[in-house]
């Protein structure tokens, strides 16, 4: 065993070294380069000389340019070539590798080892000194099939035998334990993972991910993806891993910019937003649902917030809206510079110029055009208009410059009109903007007449404009969705119309849906499956984040108890603690003995209340403790009690948990109750304790 230590421990110190060189070299490479930027800059500043003043001089001197650009371009790829590389050996430099696997190709040859790092780098001889995790040949770390196994690489699937598999602990040149996982099932990195107390920020588990996890991980590209996992299953872990490994594989396609993630909350992002970068990623745009809707342009203030509308009732609109014919009330006049272009019967008789085409985005799209059309007629007109012709003469330069991009100087009648029409369309195009973007179609009128409503919600808004004008985003490619279970069959819906061209992957737990009228997973299924494409679903059953007291005090509660897991991992914790108190100086007596007692222990300590509410007044009462209260936008401290709502917990975890509220009142039997009690449970990694004044809700009768 200690030859083993010895020579990993060599090979580490060799590995080490050569990253330092890397760096070295790296580092005086982007010197040289620098250098070589200025040099350039300053032969650009002494050599060039532009000479406009023949066509042949003009020519070489655009010639001269173009050199020196190509010259700039060859610096600044250099540049970042080198910048890439030095942030990979960067990253290695704080933990080379976390693994090796020894893979044995054929029967007569020796095996090969290759050691796995959250990020792959080749040494000088082009050979891997560590291989990125996403990389194919890695599959077999996580696959953990000893013996006979198989990777998929360049389309090709590719046999071989693991005859090794190594885990390390390493911490920059210091191997400080190496465990052997062909031995035992034992996860010792997994554990000590787990054992940690960070509860601010969330850390990418690149090292432990586990078999049915990295299926998700390296699922097949499906065009949608729901993960069906139980609370701290590792669900949002394993969406940012795979988010990292398909930018990875897809790099030449993919970007973080054609990536959509909904939150939960705001809170939730800042939890979440160091894991792509520590995983030398760029973070995907991350949004919350009341963002989504803030973003939409000319979205009416009147439109109602909640949904009255039901998916049913939706759907027939939608099904319905090729019969539709448009009356005065569903159009609005065109106006240009204050004045009508278009009023609602002409509107309507250019549509009447398409009745033989169905209602709907091609009819409405000729609509379009011929309005856009007459407006530019309009605006001819006007610029004959002998004041405004006057105007625009009387200028001044900088007007002139503004609206002309140089001085004119018109000599004629016409240019005199060239320049008015021209000084019109730049005011129509930027004051004026109802002829674009369908703003003539008053959608919020025509969905109460079809609809026979007084309020229009905002999805029946969204999903009328959409369907009729090809609204939405069709450059994303990858939406997720976090805490699924919270989202309405409207609300989703809408997402799946708006991203019309995007992949999904939604990550959710039915038993964590903590607001009534939110949509199941069969209701899910049912607006994302297709003929061809049915919604691809991955179960995860093992609970990773809590001790198993904990995890058995949350799996009762949860509809589907019998297939929740522990991790057999977890060391073994200390029993929830579960007081019922005769008034509210008792109970405040017990939560505050409670706080003295979780203040003291590692991690964060939360106390989660059922309503916004309690938890400021709590926060208020808790002065002592000095409580930082979460509101919808607040980054979690690194340290200390915070105080906060249900709502605003989702998604998160806290090493210490307190819920003082958990009497029949709060949490009565419900399912919905239910689901809240064991969403707020689940949030605790190693400790929990509940409070309840008078009687303890009953959805505990088991623990009385
Ligand atoms: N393979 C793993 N290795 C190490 N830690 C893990 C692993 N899987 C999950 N965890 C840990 O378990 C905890 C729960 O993970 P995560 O928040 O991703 O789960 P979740 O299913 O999204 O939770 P919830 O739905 O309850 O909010 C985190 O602390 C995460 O780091």
């Amino acid at each position: 065993m200690a030859s083993i230590f010895a020579s990993e421990q060599a090979h580490l110190t060799k590995v080490y070294h050569q990253l330092e060189d890397m760096r070295d070299t790296l580092n005086a490479q982007l010197t040289a380069n620098k250098t070589q930027g200025f040099a350039t800059k300053e032969q650009l500043d002494q050599e060039l000389t532009l000479n406009f003043d023949t066509d042949i001089k003009t020519m070489e001197t655009y010639a001269d340019i173009e050199a020196i650009n190509r010259e700039i371009d060859i610096v600044n790829h250099n540049h970042d070539i080198s910048t890439g590389q030095l942030s990979k050996v960067t990253t290695l430099l704080t933990q080379p590798y976390f693994a090796k696997v020894d893979l044995k190709f054929s029967a007569d040859e020796q095996p090969e080892s290759y050691y796995i790092g959250t990020v792959g780098v080749d040494d000088d001889a082009g050979e891997p000194l560590v291989l990125d995790w996403r990389s194919p040949i890695a599959a077999t770390y996580y696959q953990q099939d000893n013996g006979p196994t198989s990777y998929e690489a360049n389309g090709q699937i590719i046999q071989t035998v693991l005859t090794g598999r190594r885990q390390f602990d390493i911490d920059h040149d210091n191997l400080r334990a190496y465990f052997d996982t062909t031995i035992t099932i034992e996860d010792p990195l997994l554990r000590d993972a787990l054992s940690a107390h960070n509860n601010a920020t969330m850390t990418a588990i690149t090292a432990t991910i586990q078999k049915t996890q990295n299926a998700i991980v390296r699922a097949p590209n499906d065009p949608v993806m729901l993960v069906n996992g139980i609370a701290g299953s590792g669900k949002t872990s394993v969406m940012l891993q795979r988010v990292a490994y398909l930018l990875y594989q897809h790099r030449e396609t993919l970007s973080p910019e054609d990536i959509y993630f909904f939150t939960p909350s705001l809170t939730f992002q800042h939890y979440i937003s160091a894991v792509l970068p520590n995983l030398g990623e760029t973070n995907p745009i991350s949004l919350t649902w009341d963002q989504f809707i803030e973003d939409i342009p000319d979205l009416p203030s009147t439109l109602a917030k909640s949904e009255t509308t039901s998916r049913n009732q939706l759907d027939q609109l939608i099904a319905n809206l090729d019969q539709v014919t448009l009356t005065p009330s569903d159009v609005s006049p065109v106006t240009l510079l204050g004045n009508t272009a278009l009023n609602t019967a002409d509107i309507l008789a250019i549509d009447q110029q398409f009745n033989h085409l169905p209602m709907g985005q091609q009819r409405l799209k000729a609509v379009q055009d011929v309005i856009a059309l007459r407006c530019q007629d309009f605006l001819r007109t006007l610029a004959t208009d002998k004041q405004t012709q006057d105007t625009v003469l009387s200028l001044s330069p900088t007007q002139q410059e503004h609206y002309f991009g140089h001085h004119v100087d018109p000599q004629t009648d016409d240019q005199v009109h060239q320049l008015t029409l021209q000084y019109l369309q730049q005011r129509a195009s930027t004051k004026s903007q109802n002829a674009k973007a369908y703003q003539w179609l008053n959608f919020e009128a025509l969905g109460k007449r079809l609809l026979h409503i007084n309020h229009l919600t905002v999805a029946a808004w969204l999903l009328l404009k959409i369907f009729l004008t090809g609204y939405g985003n069709q450059r994303a490619k990858l939406v997720l969705i976090d805490e699924v279970q919270d989202y309405s069959e409207v609300q989703l819906m809408v997402l799946r119309h708006f991203f019309s061209k995007a992949r999904f992957i939604m990550l959710g737990d039915e038993n964590q849906a903590i607001t009534s009228d939110k949509a199941n997973f069969d209701a899910l299924r049912s607006i994302f499956n297709t003929p061809q494409h049915p919604v691809v679903t991955y179960d995860l059953t093992t609970s990773y984040r809590s001790t198993a007291e904990i995890t058995a005090l949350f799996s009762q509660l949860a509809d589907n108890a019998a297939v929740i897991q522990p991790t057999s991992v977890q060391d073994n914790g200390t029993a929830p603690a579960i007081t019922v108190t005769q008034n509210s100086q008792d109970t405040m007596t017990q939560l505050q003995n409670q706080l003295t007692s979780f203040t003291a222990l590692p991690g964060l300590t939360a106390v989660i209340t059922n309503t916004a509410q309690t938890a400021t007044a709590l926060a208020a009462s808790l002065q002592a403790f000095s409580p930082t209260l979460i509101t919808s936008d607040k980054p979690l401290p690194t340290t200390g009690l915070v105080v906060l709502p249900l709502d605003l917990a989702k998604g998160l975890e806290f090493g210490n948990v307190i819920l003082p509220d958990a009497t029949t009142a709060e949490y009565p039997a419900t399912s919905l109750a239910r689901h809240r009690l064991y969403t707020a449970i689940s949030r605790a990694t190693h400790h929990v304790a509940l409070i309840a004044q008078d009687t303890l809700t009953p959805l505990l009768g088991m623990q009385g």
